[in-house]
């Protein structure tokens, strides 16, 4: 690990990580925000010793990751902000704009299509941060995939979009799991010892004192507090047990059976020993 720079952990940008997030920078530690698909990047070129990473990107990273379990970004059913918004009922569909931002929705949308509608439609990055849906979808497709705080300030209108899923939802019904769409990730052997401690105090601290939150950050983000309260405080899922990790490898698997990913069996919580050596 570089000793000439605070440990730095980089992390979604959005209102959703708040409780992860709000307070844990300290001398010694920085935080850096970034949207979620920008975050891999800076742990594979060493700016970050841990980041708030999309969990495919444990099974895609060319560095070995492994997960911290101290808390992630996941559900148990709708999550409100990763959704499908499309023209046309979903049987039909040919071609998908994806959510730049996304890396892990974009891969949770591959397999909840494939596993409705037994084939994938042509799905394509686009840029959705300015976009105005209300005009067109980006690229001129018939429906979009969006993740983050623009679903709901600027949420696509229903009764140009009259056909939605919401992917957190649909992964329930399918697998009958939670979801955990994001966690931190670390390509070190060993962080600070205090770090990991500290991390999952700051998720306690934090989800115990909700409004205050909301009221630091909703206005600002251009969310409504009621929503946002509930947002945080009962939409979406901060833990990492058992379960999640459970959801993690069951979608590493579905991946690989889609040939999406090759290192579906990698060990979510340890480093290959061969990475481990310094
Ligand atoms: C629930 C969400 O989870 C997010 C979805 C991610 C992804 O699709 O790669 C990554 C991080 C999370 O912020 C959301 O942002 O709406």
């Amino acid at each position: 690990m570089a000793v000439d720079r605070p440990t730095t952990l980089g992390c979604v940008s959005y209102l959703n990580a708040k409780p992860l997030i709000d307070g844990l920078a300290c001398d010694g530690l920085r935080v850096e925000l970034g949207v979620p698909s920008s975050l891999l990047a800076g742990l594979v070129d060493g700016r970050f010793d841990a980041a708030l990473c999309p969990v495919i990107d444990l099974f895609r990273s060319p560095v070995p990751l492994r997960l911290l379990p101290v808390g992630g970004i996941g559900c148990r059913g709708d999550t409100l902000t990763v959704r499908l918004f499309s023209r046309v009922p979903l049987e039909d569909l040919r071609g998908v704009a994806v959510d730049r931002d996304s890396h892990t929705s974009v891969g949770l949308l591959r397999v909840l299509l494939h596993r409705r509608l037994g084939r994938v439609p042509a799905l394509e990055p686009e840029e959705m941060r300015d976009a105005d849906l209300a005009e067109a979808v980006p690229g001129g497709h018939e429906a979009a995939l969006l993740i983050g705080d623009k679903v709901v300030t600027h949420e696509p209108p229903a009764e140009l979009y009259p056909h939605q899923l919401d992917l957190g939802g649909a992964w329930a019904r399918a697998f009958g799991l939670p979801f955990l769409f994001a966690g931190w990730l670390t390509p070190r052997a060993a962080l600070p010892s205090r770090l990991e401690r500290r991390m999952e105090a700051v998720r306690a601290r934090n989800l115990a004192r909700v409004p205050e939150l909301v009221r630091r950050h909703a206005a600002g983000l251009g969310w409504p507090a009621g929503l946002a309260e509930a947002y945080l405080g009962r939409i979406l899922c901060y833990e990492t047990g058992p379960e999640q990790l459970a959801a993690v490898r069951r979608f590493g698997a579905e991946l690989g059976r889609l040939g999406l990913i090759e290192n579906a069996e990698r060990d979510l919580l340890g480093l290959p020993a061969a990475a481990v050596t310094p």
